[in-house]
């Protein structure tokens, strides 16, 4: 039986008409929050075990398997400078065991941010090292509009479902990683990670589902680096190549910028717990990113691609990975990716469902999506912050009838509007200007910029470079106007994007959610503008039915425009004309995957391909 429990939390008043009063063309800008602590375990902890066995976590799959000789620790041991503490005690490839617990302050309070055992010194990813709990009393009620997700309903469904969380105290996550959440300047968890991170702790496989910009990478983090810290340090690394890394925990994301931004956010969440977090991802240099694996990494982060190659190339074996975690979950299962992340997960050597852990986030899950990510989850727990595929209320969506020749004068007018918002002392914002192909990205730029508007373009004929350097252009507001492809439109988190405009407007509704989701984070406000023309019709339905959910004005041309067309905007999903997106497909009587409900989520691993076929194999991602 699959219990369903739906949550509404306090009924706060809307949000959408009190922000379109906030809007004339730019947006404002309101600051961040603050937080608080703890208690399930996850499973693969051996907390009821002695002191000893605590550092002795072996796998699964490599119990009662002979005893492994494992190559020696390297001996560049360099001693864990200025720290009585002992530094990364002892090597990637068996050697002492390390015990994260006591080495990291998981009970005593923050460790010395000092590598030993071939590790580098750590950087502290958050500059200065300001004493957290300063920092955090500076930083308290900064503005940030918290109570935005109060509202949101939430819905649960899946097996002995544990229990929600109000505050981070409440969570078992351990001295250094909480200290590091108060240096993150988070009061309090939102919503996804009131009900994520106590499932994620008990060692449960999850799909989530929640809005852009509410909180999914810490959702996701929180509870992996929380979950090695506790189990410890493998006891053996199996006998591969010296050069091979074991990560412990892989999460994949489908853009090269999102996985750096991961890289740059788990690294803060991780520091001084002794949990090593790298990053590899296409179109960088292979040798650098292969240097770091060998300095050891618990937490890799990737793109499929890149990752693919490692494995390949055995510098990367995923034979000790206890978790799992696909971010932009859809994505990654569309056909772009379905068979690089099938040959990661299912044909290497990754232990299957039920021996590792699973989580699968994004703020969209069509249906036939979460049916064939069963194929990758073990009994899980499905989780609905809001409507799936519903964008939040936070973003005011306006979309303005533009013929296709005229967008260019148009957006020229809401350009000018915008500086002129900014000439009367208002904040100075970012804007996102997304259109669809690489070649309208360039001659976009190109004009944009010969009519006096700083601008830059990020798309995949971009170099690595060139992308990095146009994304660091923008963020830094040196060219505060950004035009880009979809390749920007996933999870990326840039403060001070106040505006989203759809100079094209996508051919699926799951794109728009996530474009405009670019703004309106973290419980700020933000707007954005869609041009449409008749060349948008198919996506017309979709995009009311959006907007009227998040309690925005349709447009009465829009609604015609609805009315008239067949249900669309959506290539994988909502074809049956129904409200968003739907819920747990298990709910669903339809569906059945080898043997009926009960089979359900069990043993996973078939590989099928999707739909008897629908999927073929794609094309490596241009994306990675
Ligand atoms: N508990 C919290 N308190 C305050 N800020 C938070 C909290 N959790 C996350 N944030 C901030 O919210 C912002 C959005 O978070 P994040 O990028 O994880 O969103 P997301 O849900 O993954 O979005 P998307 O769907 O677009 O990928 C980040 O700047 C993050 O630092």
């Amino acid at each position: 039986m699959i219990a369903c429990v739906s949550f509404h939390t306090s009924p706060m008043p809307r949000l959408a008409a009190k922000i379109s009063s906030m809007f004339s063309v730019a947006c404002c800008i309101v600051r961040p929050w603050r937080p608080t602590q703890p208690d399930p375990l996850p499973t693969v902890s051996l907390e009821n075990s002695s002191q000893t066995s605590r550092n002795a976590y072996v796998p699964p799959h490599l119990r009662n398997r002979p005893a492994v000789s494992v190559p020696s620790a390297p001996t560049s041991a360099a001693p864990a400078a200025g720290s009585g503490q002992s530094g990364y005690g002892g090597s990637r490839w068996g050697g002492p065991q390390n015990d994260y617990s006591s080495r990291s302050g998981y009970t005593g309070g923050g460790g010395r941010g000092r590598w030993g055992g071939g590790r580098d010194q750590e950087v502290n990813p958050f500059g200065d090292d300001v004493d957290a709990e300063q920092a955090f009393s500076e930083q308290e009620n900064s503005g940030i509009n918290f109570d935005a997700y109060e509202d949101i309903p939430v819905e649960t469904s899946g097996q002995n479902i544990p229990a929600p969380v109000n505050t981070f105290a409440e969570i078992d996550l351990g001295e250094a990683l909480k200290a590091n959440i108060r240096r993150c300047k988070y009061v309090k968890p939102t919503p996804v990670q009131r009900y994520s991170i106590p499932i994620s702790m008990a060692g449960r496989d999850l799909m989530a589902c929640a809005q852009t910009g509410s909180g999914k990478t810490a959702a996701f983090c929180f509870p992996i680096i929380c979950g090695i810290m506790k189990a410890g340090q493998p006891v053996q690394r199996p006998p591969r190549g010296a050069r091979t890394a074991f990560p412990l925990a892989l999460i994949l994301s489908p853009t090269r910028e999102l996985s750096m931004q991961i890289h740059e956010e788990a690294k803060k969440f991780a520091y001084q717990t002794g949990v090593r977090v790298v990053v590899a991802y296409g179109g960088s240099p292979i040798n650098q990113q292969l240097r770091e694996l060998e300095r050891g990494v618990e937490i890799l982060v990737a793109t499929p691609g890149r990752l693919v190659d490692l494995l390949e190339r055995a510098r990367v074996s995923l034979q000790m990975i206890r978790y799992l975690t696909l971010d932009e979950a859809d994505r990654m299962l569309d056909m772009g990716f379905e068979p690089q992340i099938r040959k990661i997960v299912e044909q290497m050597d990754m232990p299957p469902p039920g021996e590792r852990q699973t989580m699968l986030f994004s703020a969209t899950f069509p249906k036939e999506i979460q049916r064939m990510a069963s194929d990758f989850l073990s009994n899980y727990i499905l989780l609905a912050v809001g409507r799936v595929g519903s964008s939040t209320d936070l973003i005011v969506q306006r979309i303005v009838y533009v013929h296709e020749a005229e967008k260019r004068s148009y957006l020229m007018d809401l350009l000018h509007g915008q500086r002129e918002s900014a000439v009367q002392g208002k904040q100075e914002t970012l804007t996102l200007v997304f259109v669809e192909t690489k070649r309208g990205a360039d001659s976009l730029e190109n004009w944009l910029y010969a009519n006096g508007f700083p601008a830059t373009s990020i798309h995949g004929d971009r170099t690595q470079q060139e992308r990095e350097l146009a994304l660091r252009s923008f963020k830094s507001g040196r060219t505060p106007i950004l035009v880009a492809t979809d390749v920007a439109a996933r999870g990326l988190d840039i403060p001070h994007v106040a505006h989203v405009i759809n100079f094209d407007l996508p051919n699926d509704i799951d794109d728009y959610v996530h474009r405009i989701g670019r703004t309106g984070r973290a419980g700020k406000t933000g707007l954005a503008t869609a041009f449409f023309n008749d060349n948008n019709a198919s996506i017309a339905r979709a995009l009311a039915e959006l907007m009227q959910e998040a309690k925005q004005e349709v447009p009465e041309w829009l609604s015609t425009y609805a009315k008239r067309s067949t249900y669309g905007g959506g290539k994988n999903r909502r074809s049956g004309g129904g409200r968003f997106g739907g819920r747990d497909v298990r709910r669903e009587g339809s569906f059945s995957r080898g043997g009926g409900y009960d089979h359900y989520g069990g043993n996973g691993g078939g590989g099928s391909g999707y739909g008897g076929g629908g999927y073929s194999s794609g094309a490596t991602s241009a994306w990675d």
